[in-house]
C-alpha cells in the first residue's frame, strides 16, 4: 500500500479547492452541532429551575468532567491542551447565554493574571480589572464579582505570600485552580536591542528573567512598576526603554516590536492560579483540597497533624508555613491535599487532626487544574 509517507514529498490526494470543499462540509456540521449544543445547555439551565444569575448556571465540576472527557477522546493530531482551551470556550458561550460570569483579577487589563481568567472561564466572560489582589478579595466578597483569578505561586519564584495572608481573614473559598505557562517577552518602540537603557517590569517578572538580563543587557537600568502592563505603558513612550511583559500587554498597550521572546529563565515557568468564590462545589472526580491549619505549641504537632492523611491514604502536594497573625512565632500552615472534603477518607482526616490543631479552616476543594 502507498501511503503519504512512502515519499520525502508528501503527495496530496486532494486538490486544495477538494479539501476546501471538505472543510466547508465540516464546518457546516460543527456550526450545526455548536448551535444544538447550546439548545442543550440552554435546557439544563432552564432544568435548575428559574435561577437568578449567571453564577447560579456555572458547574465547575461538570465542566472539569467535559474538558476530562475531551482529553481522554483526544487522540490527536490537535494537543489536549488546544482541544481543552477550544471547549472551554464552547462551554463559555453556552454559559453565557443566560448571563456572562463576572470575574475579578489583578488588572489592568494585559496582565497575566488576565490571561488567566480567559484560560479558566473562556473569553464570554466578562472581567473586572482590579488595582490589588486585597481589591479582588474585596470584590467577590462583596459579590461584585462572581469569582476572583488570583496567583498563588511560581514554578521559579514560590509563593505569592500576598494571596495565602488574605486567606487568614478572608471568609472565601477555593473554587478552582489553573496553570498557566508563562512567557516573558522584551517588548519596545523600536525593537532594538541596543537602544535599550532602562527595563520596566513587575518585580516577579524581573526575578523571572535575572540571568537573561545580567548577560543581554547588564547595563540597562531595572525598574520595578505594579504590573507587567504598566510596565508596557510606560515602555511605549521612549524609545531607550523596554518592558519585559506578556505578549497580550503588548498587543493591549500597542507595543509592537518584540526584541527578544521566552527570555524567563526557567523554560518551564509556569504560574498557578486560585479560582476564589463564595462557596464550595460538588466533588468532580479528581478534586484537591486546600485546608488553613493552626497547630497548637506543643512537642510533635507538626508530626500528629501530618500523619492522618497517610494514615487514610491521602496524597499531599504542599505545606507551607505562614505567620499566623495570631501571636509572635505562631504559625499557621497551609496544606494542599488530595481529594474532595465530602469524600470520607478527607473528612475523617481532617477530624483526626483537631486534638492538635487550635483551628482547622478548609479553605476549599476544587477540581485538579485540567491542561
Ligand atoms: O451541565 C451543566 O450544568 C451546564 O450548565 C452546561 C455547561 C456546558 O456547557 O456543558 C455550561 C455551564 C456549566 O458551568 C457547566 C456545563
Amino acid at each position: 500500500m502507498t501511503t503519504d509517507t512512502d515519499n520525502e514529498t508528501p503527495q496530496p490526494q486532494f486538490t486544495l479547492a477538494e479539501a476546501r470543499t471538505r472543510i466547508d462540509g465540516i464546518d457546516r456540521t460543527i456550526q450545526e452541532l455548536i448551535a444544538e449544543r447550546a439548545r442543550w445547555a440552554h435546557q439544563v439551565g432552564k432544568a435548575k429551575g428559574p435561577l437568578a444569575a449567571a453564577i447560579d448556571y456555572y458547574r465547575p465540576e461538570r465542566e472539569a468532567q467535559v474538558l476530562r472527557m475531551v482529553v481522554d477522546r483526544n487522540d490527536g493530531p490537535l494537543g489536549d491542551d488546544v482541544l481543552v482551551r477550544l471547549f472551554r470556550e464552547i462551554m463559555s458561550a453556552c454559559l453565557a447565554q443566560q448571563e456572562p460570569l463576572k470575574i475579578g483579577f489583578l488588572g489592568p487589563e494585559g496582565t497575566f493574571s488576565q490571561q488567566a481568567v480567559f484560560k479558566h472561564f473562556g473569553h464570554s466572560a466578562h472581567g473586572l480589572p482590579l488595582a490589588s489582589i486585597e481589591e479582588v478579595f474585596q470584590e467577590v466578597e462583596a459579590g461584585n464579582a462572581d469569582f476572583g483569578v488570583v496567583p498563588v505561586e511560581n514554578s521559579g519564584q514560590g509563593t505569592i505570600q500576598t494571596t495565602l495572608d488574605m486567606f487568614l481573614t478572608s471568609s472565601l473559598k477555593i473554587c478552582g485552580e489553573t496553570e498557566l505557562r508563562v512567557h516573558q517577552y522584551l517588548l519596545s518602540r523600536t525593537g532594538k536591542l541596543e537602544d535599550i537603557e532602562r527595563v520596566y517590569s513587575h518585580p516577579q517578572s524581573l526575578a523571572q528573567c535575572k540571568t537573561w538580563l545580567r548577560a543581554n543587557l547588564p547595563n540597562a537600568e531595572k525598574i520595578a512598576v505594579s504590573s507587567n502592563a504598566e510596565a508596557a505603558r510606560r515602555a511605549r513612550n521612549a524609545d531607550d526603554a523596554a518592558a519585559i511583559a506578556g505578549a497580550s500587554a503588548g498587543h493591549v498597550y500597542g507595543l509592537k516590536h518584540v526584541v527578544i521572546d521566552h527570555i524567563e529563565d526557567r523554560p518551564d515557568n509556569t504560574t498557578r492560579f486560585l479560582v476564589i468564590g463564595r462557596e464550595i462545589f460538588p466533588p468532580s472526580g479528581h478534586d484537591r483540597t486546600s485546608v488553613l491549619v493552626f497547630i497548637k505549641d506543643q512537642p510533635g504537632a507538626l508530626f500528629h497533624v501530618l500523619s492522618p492523611f497517610a494514615k487514610h491514604g491521602i496524597s499531599m502536594n504542599r505545606i507551607e508555613s505562614r505567620p499566623s497573625h495570631q501571636g509572635h512565632w505562631q504559625y499557621a500552615f497551609f496544606i494542599d491535599i488530595g481529594g474532595h472534603v465530602e469524600e470520607d477518607s478527607v473528612r475523617q482526616a481532617l477530624v483526626e487532626l483537631e486534638p492538635f490543631t487550635t483551628q482547622v479552616k478548609v479553605l476549599g476543594s476544587y477540581p485538579v487544574a485540567v491542561p
